[in-house]
């Protein structure tokens, strides 16, 4: 469909080696989850990692993030092998960037960039197209001052209040302007935001979040399709992530959310605030949580933390344990192979939750429709308090 590729060659994928200095704390199997989850973004971005390099340290190094020891290795594996970007899993300082640029002749990406990156191939509306140009500049700001500080250096002291100095004030000007004509853009798009919502006023509003590939979007395709009311119409040229639900007569609107991850860039999440009002302004918050991940209690952690960074953790919340057709594969996996740590059964699962959360948490999949009606009734017996308490006589 669409256009045609008769002459689309095929680019050759780039390749990435992944770099972490995790501190004496962190457990090795931890280390090992976080370079996964590098390399699942690096992968996202269109790279293939094929090295990963890992130094304890207290600290990164304050030039190069990692010692010199460590960057003589990962010199030595450039120079063997073809070699497109490093990528840190951390945030660099500009001079970082700067000094490993020299040393490695490659491309360096630090964890913002990375993420911006895919943020930016990802992103389709144009409130997300400006949102993510918005989040770049400001990324870029400090670090061409850094950049341009640097080249005038070279050219020597006496250069330094000379034409240099110009061209960074001048560059500086540029991005800055570029930054606020945004800025006024993304105030058009709130305030198109904000009559929409006045539109839709008074109607329960739900919002699912979630750590990144949990599965919201599939959830909320699976509430939102599968309901004879549900519709699409309403709000779909405006914002295509809410969607309107009736579920016994009760409509409310539900939302699909930017997933979170660890180490956010907050430049990032303070350009997605205005997405981000969809969690702030709902009355109820599914949070998604895919109990597969190896990781998933940090995960919830997170997503807490990150709520509680956008003035959203006092919400209800429904917590809600995807993906439990792979959490059990695995567990049987576990289970034949002895000597292994086995994960614990659903049941003691629930009973740790329930008793944590002094709520029902719910346990589905949604690719296999496991628990859907459950989550459904749960979901109509919370939304239906919160219509009913604002329309009493509704009944
Ligand atoms: N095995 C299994 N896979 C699932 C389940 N639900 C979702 N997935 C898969 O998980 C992946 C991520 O699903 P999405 O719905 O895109 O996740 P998301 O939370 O919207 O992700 P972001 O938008 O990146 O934050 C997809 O490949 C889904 O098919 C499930 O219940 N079981
Ligand atoms: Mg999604």
């Amino acid at each position: 469909m669409g256009k045609k590729q008769f002459y689309e060659t095929a680019k050759p994928q780039e390749t990435a080696i992944l770099v972490s200095v995790p501190n004496y704390r962190q457990s090795d199997e931890q280390t090992q989850e976080y370079l996964d989850e590098l390399a699942f973004l690096t992968e996202t971005a269109g790279a293939k990692t094929i090295k990963r390099f890992v130094q304890k340290l207290e600290k990164p190094d304050i030039r190069t993030y990692v010692g010199s020891g460590k960057l003589n290795d990962i010199k030595a594996f450039i120079v063997e092998h073809d070699v497109d970007n490093v990528i840190f899993d951390d945030d660099l300082s500009p001079s970082q960037v700067r000094n490993l640029e020299r040393e490695l002749q490659v491309k360096i990406v630090d964890r913002s960039l990375l993420i911006l990156d895919i943020f930016a191939l990802r992103a389709k509306s144009a409130q997300a197209r400006t949102q993510v140009e918005m989040a770049q500049y400001q990324y870029l700001l400090p670090r061409l001052t850094n950049l341009w500080t640097h080249l005038s250096k070279q050219k020597g002291g006496i250069g330094m209040k000379g034409p240099g100095e110009t061209e960074i004030e001048t560059d500086r000007r540029i991005v800055r302007d570029k930054i606020s004509l945004l800025r006024e853009r993304l105030n058009k798009f709130e305030k198109q935001s904000f009559e929409q919502r006045k539109s839709r006023s008074g109607m329960v509003r739900v919002a699912l979040v979630g750590y990144t590939n949990v599965g919201k979007s599939t959830l909320m395709n699976l509430l939102s399709k599968s309901e004879v009311f549900a519709e699409n119409k309403l709000f779909a040229t405006v914002d295509a992530t809410v969607r309107k639900v009736v579920l016994e007569n009760i409509p409310f609107l539900l939302s699909d959310t930017v997933g979170f991850i660890r180490k956010l860039p907050t430049k990032l999440i303070e350009s997605f605030k205005s997405t981000l009002d969809e969690i702030r302004e709902s009355d109820l918050l599914v949070h998604v949580v895919d109990i597969s991940h190896p990781s998933f209690e940090d995960h919830i952690a997170i997503v807490n933390n990150t709520l509680k960074d956008i003035e959203s953790a006092e919400k209800p919340v429904l917590l809600v344990f995807n993906k439990i057709d792979q959490y059990l594969e695995k567990r049987e996996q576990e289970l034949a192979s002895e000597g292994e740590e086995v994960r614990p059964s659903l049941d003691d699962l629930k009973t740790t939750y329930m008793a944590k959360e002094h709520a029902p948490s719910l346990f589905i999949s949604a690719t296999n429709k496991i628990n859907i009606e459950e989550l459904r009734e749960e979901l109509l017996r919370r939304v239906s308090e919160i219509h009913f308490e604002r329309y009493p006589n509704n009944v």
